[in-house]
């Protein structure tokens, strides 16, 4: 292997009570809001079809204009008991919010920048209240933060003159200080989800992100960083250059889930997840496909048969609405949740044969296995083939446990369990085996 300093810290997966827990929500919401909220993917009229959070990025959008939208910012519609009482009829068990995107425009009050809330005529923290709503709702808040910073004068996407060099050191400072300053603030926060980080200019930080890293995990002991922040020695990101894991969880699911098992390489992961194709922040005119609450819950629960968690993306627009295409999904997808959450909360990957009715999902602590039936068969037969031994006698429907089954036995170790029409339920049906041994 490689000699690194600055590589993967721990081998296998974290123990610990607060990575339990981290391992055990299965159901995440992220947040994406701040000043691109306000044009919402529009330009004097002009419709920006890319993400609209990098609206600032395009070249017909004059830099100038964004930048002083920051005297524009006044969400009298916010109110972030609503977006957690919300949030907790999703079933989410965390939150993720952005405190700054990519434009550098910071939602909480920066003792390190003016560009920040206090200086836009709403004036007031907007990371606190969220933090305290959801906290009370007992939603766990995990706080977004990208490295790259269009507003800071000392960002630099690559080093190549000695300018360069020295303006970025003063970013680095600026960068750290900022994040201390977020822990400080923020101290109930469980974790940080990095972004913005695949600059040629990070990627040759790896001694002063390994540091800070250590810094911030001194600062909340316990605290739970992904993959996303750190650079190797070589520069590399994810998976240092002996393959091994940076961080605590993988974040290299992005819009994307893993096939198989073998994808994920046994290490913890999450999928951050848009409702359109590629929209983050608010955009007032979605096109292309936006996902149905039952593909939604599909991938929330591919995710947990592949011991992941899923991370569904919320963007609300520039007053600080929560769009009623998200609060009907929110409402669909927590109805499900409401009858379903024991084949999610707690649950992880089983090694039994997947089959194409759906996803086997099973309990950490309880060892009971869920079948999450997403295409019945024709025959309503669903096929289980499971190690050998293992007793079947108690199975049933999730949402009726009242309606049991009686597997039968067509091979060795694989049976049929014959779906019973059940009271028609929205969304996949849910069957629970019990092993008896
Ligand atoms: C979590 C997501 N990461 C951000 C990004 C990106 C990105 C950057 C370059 C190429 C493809 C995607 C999006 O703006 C959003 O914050």
């Amino acid at each position: 292997s490689i000699a690194l300093e600055h590589g993967s810290h721990r081998l296998g997966k974290r123990t610990d009570e607060m990575m339990q827990t981290w391992r055990n929500y299965g159901l995440g919401q992220f947040i994406h809001w701040g000043l691109y909220a306000i044009p919402g993917g529009h330009w004097e009229g002009k419709y920006y079809g890319g993400a609209a959070e990098w609206i600032r990025s395009w070249k017909d959008m004059p830099n100038e204009a964004y930048d002083e939208l920051y005297k524009e910012f006044d969400p009298q519609n916010f109110d972030p008991r609503a977006w957690a009482k919300q949030a907790k009829s999703l079933g989410a068990k965390y939150m993720i919010i952005t405190t700054k995107h990519h434009d550098g425009f910071c939602l909480w009050p920066s003792e390190y920048t003016d560009y920040d809330v206090t200086n836009s005529p709403y004036g007031k923290d907007i990371i606190g209240p969220l933090v305290e709503a959801y906290d009370a709702e007992g939603i766990d808040v995990y706080l977004y933060f990208s490295v790259m910073d269009w507003n800071h004068l000392g960002y630099r996407s690559k080093l190549e003159t000695e300018e360069d060099r020295e303006a970025y050191e003063g970013f680095k400072e600026f960068t750290r200080n900022q994040l201390l300053e977020l822990l400080d603030l923020y101290p109930t926060t469980k974790g940080l989800w990095f972004d913005g980080t695949w600059d040629a200019a990070w990627k040759e930080q790896a001694a002063f992100a390994d540091k800070l890293e250590t810094e911030m995990r001194e600062k909340i002991p316990g605290l739970i960083i992904g993959s996303r922040f750190r650079p190797d020695d070589y520069g590399n990101r994810h998976f240092d250059s002996n393959g091994d894991l940076m961080g605590d969880y993988e974040q290299g699911w992005e819009r994307k889930l893993p096939e198989t098992f073998e994808d994920t390489k046994g290490n913890d992961w999450d999928c951050v997840m848009t409702v359109p194709e590629n929209q983050w922040g608010y955009h007032s005119d979605w096109r292309g496909h936006v996902k149905t609450s039952f593909e939604l819950i599909e991938m929330l629960v591919k995710s947990v048969s592949l011991n992941g968690n899923f991370v569904m993306n919320f963007g609300p627009d520039g007053q600080g609405s929560i769009r009623e295409e998200e609060t009907k999904l929110a409402a669909e997808i927590g109805d499900w949740m409401d009858v379903n959450h024991e084949a999610i909360y707690g649950c992880g990957y089983l090694d039994w044969k997947k089959q194409d009715w759906g996803y086997y999902t099973k309990n950490r602590e309880t060892g009971k296995v869920y079948m999450v039936v997403f295409n019945r068969p024709l025959n309503g037969a669903l096929r289980v083939k499971t190690p050998s031994k293992i007793g079947l006698e108690k199975v049933y429907s999730l949402k009726e446990p009242s309606v049991t089954y009686e597997p039968e036995e067509v091979h060795k170790d694989e049976y049929f369990i014959h779906l019973k029409e059940s009271k028609t339920s929205k969304g996949p049906v849910v069957i629970v085996i019990e092993p008896t041994k």
